[in-house]
């Protein structure tokens, strides 16, 4: 079990934790066998703003989720860490306090566990509101639960005094660490690539059971996500593999192999100064990585009607993520043209998907209570408009453009 809470922080100001979306860009469903798997932090973000309250409540708004709630007492730590697995928590709450499935529930769960685990004596006391916003969207593959547990975790072992940036080795990997077992509460079994990648941002080559490498010089590269909006399960399409696998063993390993092979392949071309050389190797080896992934059976008609179109534009795309519906992503070539991106999204938009022109590779966790030159508190009154109330609320109420301008500084030169 990790230590207990320790040197907790005795007055603090409002600060945020922020951490990436993830996609996949080779390996998914073959890590979970104990294969290689490249992943790169996403410009799209997840932001927790953590603000303290005097009243002795946890309040949790949740506005991408609709959910906006006052917990009561939190399981103490002891009786969190007396629990078999992390998704057993809900054993610990008043059924009456939860929804009965959904989003909402996880999340308040996650929070549950966290929160339980992590928050020291002084801030159980006093109370606070985590108002959580994400660009990164919900349920579509591409780690919008791990930006979630990410930034939960950090901004809850900073409220314990035991991270503050976030930006050393130690912290991050303490960090990866309770935002696993956030995971395992939202997945029951997840491999931990997402959470990986969302603490330790760039490209990051995975094996289960192993400490993620970080890859290469990584050259930023440029996609095109698309959200189909098929809804999917993560949790059913692992199973379905699963099931698929122990009726044709061997061949189900054979192609676990083969993905696995794309992924260490592509893994070593990350160390290439050569962009031009990596990026050829990658358009080949993205569309093999799907005709495999098919062949597990979790592709869906609207991936392969995405599939078509971004072919015609001369971008090879492959579903990231679970599958089943969610999110391809397709490769735009360094050299693209702004407008060729624009006709491609235009082209996919009329199908009814969701378009996300953006860069992969960018950074990790971030905690701060400043933006710039101005405190959080001082930067969300300005944003929003000055006068408010409640910071949370002006906060839940930020556009999404509003939003962006908390990356990471490095992340903002990247997008524009
Ligand atoms: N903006 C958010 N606010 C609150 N909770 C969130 C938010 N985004 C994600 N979550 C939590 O993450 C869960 C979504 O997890 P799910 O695995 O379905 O999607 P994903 O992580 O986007 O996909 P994948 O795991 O395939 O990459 C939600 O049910 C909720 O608990
Ligand atoms: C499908 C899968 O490989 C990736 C989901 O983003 C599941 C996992 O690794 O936990």
């Amino acid at each position: 079990m990790l230590a207990a809470p320790s040197n907790p922080i005795p007055q603090w100001p409002p600060f945020v934790a922020s951490a990436p979306g993830k996609a996949i860009l080779f390996g998914e469903h073959a890590v979970v066998y104990g294969k290689a798997a490249v992943a790169g932090s996403l410009s799209m973000r997840a932001y927790a703003l953590v603000t303290p309250r005097t009243d002795g409540l946890m309040r949790l708004c949740l506005p991408d989720i609709d959910i906006d709630t006052t917990l009561g007492a939190l399981p103490s730590a002891a009786a969190i860490a007396s629990l078999a697995h992390p998704g057993d928590v809900a054993t610990l709450l008043s059924a009456a306090l939860l929804p009965q499935e959904g989003p909402g529930r996880t999340a308040m769960l996650t929070f549950a566990y966290l929160a339980g685990a992590l928050l020291p004596a002084s801030v159980r006391q006093s109370g606070l509101t985590l108002c959580v916003r994400s660009l990164v969207p919900v349920g579509a593959g591409l780690g919008s639960s791990a930006a979630f547990s990410v930034s939960l975790a950090a901004a809850l072992l900073r409220l314990g005094g035991r991270v503050s940036a976030a930006d050393s080795a130690e912290e991050r990997q303490l960090v990866d660490q309770w935002a696993f077992r956030g995971e395992q509460v939202a997945h029951g079994t997840p491999s931990g690539i997402d959470n990986a990648v969302a603490t330790h941002g760039g490209f990051l080559a995975y094996t289960r059971g192993s400490s993620p490498r970080q890859l290469g010089a990584a050259h930023p590269t440029r996609v095109v996500i698309c959200d189909t909006r098929v809804p999917k399960s993560t949790r059913a399409l692992v199973a379905g593999v699963r099931a698929l696998r122990d009726q044709h063993p061997a061949a189900i390993d054979s192609i676990m192999d083969a993905i696995g092979a794309l992924a260490e392949d592509a893994a070593q071309r990350f160390a290439d100064p050569s962009a031009e050389r990596l990026e050829d190797h990658l358009r080949g080896a993205v569309a093999l990585n799907h005709a495999l992934l098919a062949a597990l059976g979790v592709s869906h008609p609207a991936l392969e009607r995405m599939r078509v179109i971004s072919a015609a534009h001369k971008m090879p795309a492959k579903l990231t993520g679970a599958g089943g519906g969610g999110c391809a992503l397709a490769l735009v070539p360094q050299a693209g043209a702004a407008s060729e991106v624009a006709a491609v999204c235009a082209e996919l938009a009329a199908e009814g998907f969701a378009c996300y022109p953006t860069v992969v590779g960018g950074a990790g966790i971030e905690c701060a209570a400043r933006v710039g030159a101005e405190s959080v508190a001082a930067w969300v009154e300005r944003v929003a408009g000055g006068g408010c109330e409640d910071l949370a609320d002006a906060f839940a109420a930020l556009s999404a453009d509003a939003l962006a301008e908390l990356a990471p500084p490095v992340l903002r030169k990247l997008i524009h």
